[in-house]
C-alpha cells in the first residue's frame, strides 16, 4: 500500500472511542533526577521525561496492548493510568469522571475499580503472608466480605484462577511462577474491578505458561466484562490478547490502532522495526535484523524533533530533527480482517473504525522510497 492512499487529519484516533472507560490526554510523568553540586549551584533540576505527552483511551471490555523497548516509559504510564503515581501534567478521566487529582477516600474508591497486576509476582506478593491472606487483603480493605463469606469468596476466586482451596495456606515461595501470577490475578479480581492494568504479567514466565495466563485473562475478561491495559516489551505477546495496540518510544506514543492494522499494516518506522525483532518459530530472525540498532537515547535529554530519528531507517533530515511529529489519525486502507466484537462495541456509531494514528514526518512524504525499502516484503 502506498502512503499516498492514506488520508490524514488532525484528529487523534483515540477520539474515535466515543465514551472510553479510561482516557488520558497530554499525560506526563517527569521524575526529578538526583542533582549534583553543580546542578544545585545552577539551580536547575533535571528530569527524566518518562511519560511525555501521551493520549490513550481504553474502551469497555477492550484490551489495549502497550508495547515498546525497555525504558520507554510503559511501567510509568501504567502506574500513572492507575493513579499509583500522580501525573506531572495532563488529565485522566475514568468512566466520565476527572480522576487526575483524586485523593483520600475518592482515590480508594477508584482502587476498587482499577487494579494492577505486576510483572514479578514474587516481589509483589508479601513472602510472609499466605496466598489466602494476600487475596483476602483487598476484601478487607474495601469492606467487601468478612468471616465465612470471605472464606467462600476466597475459595471462589482461587477456583476462578485455576488454583485449589488447599493452596490458600501456602506461602508465595511454595508456588511456581505461573501460579504466583494466578494469585496476583485473584488479588486483582477480588474487588470486582472494571479495569486491570497488567504490567508485563507474563514476561517472566515460560512460553507455555505465558499462553495459559493469557488464556485465563481472556476468559476472565469475557466472563466479567473487564478492560485491560496489557503492557509488554514484545509485540508477539500482545498479539493474542489486544483489541488495539499503542506503540511507545521514549515517553511518547508513536503509533496506535487496531491490532489488525498494527500487525498487518504498520505505518511507523519504529513499529515496523519492532515487528522485525519478533523471533520466528524456527528461532531465526526475519530479514533486516539490524533494523533497530543501538539503545534508545536518554529520556533526560531526548533528541530534538522526532525522538526516534537517531535510530530511524527512514530518517528524512532536517525536518525530523527540527519539529516534533504529532500523533495524527490516518484513515486505513488496510483490507485487514474485521475487528473483534469488542471494538465495535466501543465505536461511536456501532460501526467499526479503520482509524489508526501515527506520529511521523515520513507519512505521505516518501512513499516511493519506502516501497523500495519495504522491509516487510
Ligand atoms: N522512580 C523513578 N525515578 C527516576 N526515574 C525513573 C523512575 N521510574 C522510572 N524511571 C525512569 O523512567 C524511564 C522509564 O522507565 P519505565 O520503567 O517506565 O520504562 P519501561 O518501558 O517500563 O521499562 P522496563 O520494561 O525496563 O520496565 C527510565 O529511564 C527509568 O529509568
Amino acid at each position: 500500500m502506498s502512503t499516498d492512499s492514506l488520508e490524514t487529519s488532525t484528529t487523534p484516533a483515540v477520539e474515535s472511542i466515543d465514551e472510553p472507560l479510561l482516557r488520558a490526554t497530554g499525560l506526563q510523568k517527569y521524575f526529578q533526577t538526583e542533582t549534583g553540586l553543580f546542578d544545585r549551584f545552577l539551580g536547575e533540576p533535571t528530569h527524566v521525561k518518562a511519560v511525555d505527552g501521551v493520549d490513550v483511551a481504553v474502551g469497555e471490555r477492550e484490551t489495549l496492548g502497550l508495547v515498546g523497548e525497555s525504558g520507554c516509559g510503559k511501567t510509568t504510564l501504567g502506574r500513572v493510568l492507575s493513579r499509583l503515581y500522580d501525573p506531572s501534567a495532563g488529565t485522566l478521566e475514568f468512566d466520565g469522571e476527572d480522576i487526575t487529582d483524586l485523593e483520600g477516600a475518592e482515590l480508594k474508591r477508584l482502587r476498587k475499580r482499577v487494579q494492577v497486576i505486576f510483572q514479578d509476582p514474587m516481589s509483589s506478593l508479601n513472602p510472609r503472608k499466605t496466598a489466602g491472606e494476600i487475596v483476602a487483603k483487598p476484601l478487607e480493605v474495601h469492606d467487601i466480605a468478612t468471616g465465612e463469606e470471605k472464606q467462600e469468596r476466597l475459595a471462589e476466586l482461587f477456583d476462578e484462577v485455576g488454583l485449589q482451596e488447599s493452596h490458600l495456606d501456602r506461602y508465595p515461595h511454595e508456588f511456581s511462577g505461573g501460579q504466583r501470577q494466578r494469585i496476583g490475578i485473584a488479588r486483582a479480581l477480588a474487588v470486582e474491578p472494571d479495569l486491570i492494568i497488567a504490567d508485563e504479567p507474563v514476561s517472566a514466565l515460560d512460553v507455555s505458561v505465558q499462553a495459559q495466563i493469557i488464556n485465563l485473562m481472556k476468559r476472565l475478561q469475557d466472563k466479567y466484562g473487564l478492560s485491560y491495559v496489557f503492557i509488554a516489551h514484545d509485540l508477539s505477546v500482545v498479539k493474542h490478547i489486544s483489541d488495539r495496540v499503542a506503540v511507545m518510544y521514549l515517553g511518547k506514543i508513536v503509533e496506535q490502532g487496531r491490532k489488525e492494522d498494527i500487525f498487518g499494516n504498520p505505518q511507523h518506522p519504529y513499529t515496523r522495526a519492532l515487528l522485525h525483532s519478533i523471533p520466528r518459530v524456527d528461532g531465526k530472525r526475519k530479514r533486516h535484523e539490524s533494523l533497530l540498532e543501538g539503545n534508545p537515547p536518554s529520556p533526560i535529554d531526548p533528541p530534538s524533533g522526532c525522538r526516534f530519528r537517531t535510530r530511524c531507517p527512514e530518517y528524512l533530515g532536517d525536518e525530523c530533527a527540527d519539529t516534533e511529529p504529532e500523533l495524527r489519525a490516518v484513515a486505513g486502507e488496510s483490507g485487514t480482517v474485521a475487528p473483534p466484537e469488542r471494538v465495535e462495541m466501543i465505536s461511536t456509531d456501532g460501526e467499526s473504525s479503520d482509524e489508526h494514528a501515527i506520529a511521523c514526518h515520513w507519512l505521505g512524504k516518501s512513499s516511493e522510497r519506502r516501497e523500495e525499502q519495504d522491509p516487510m516484503t
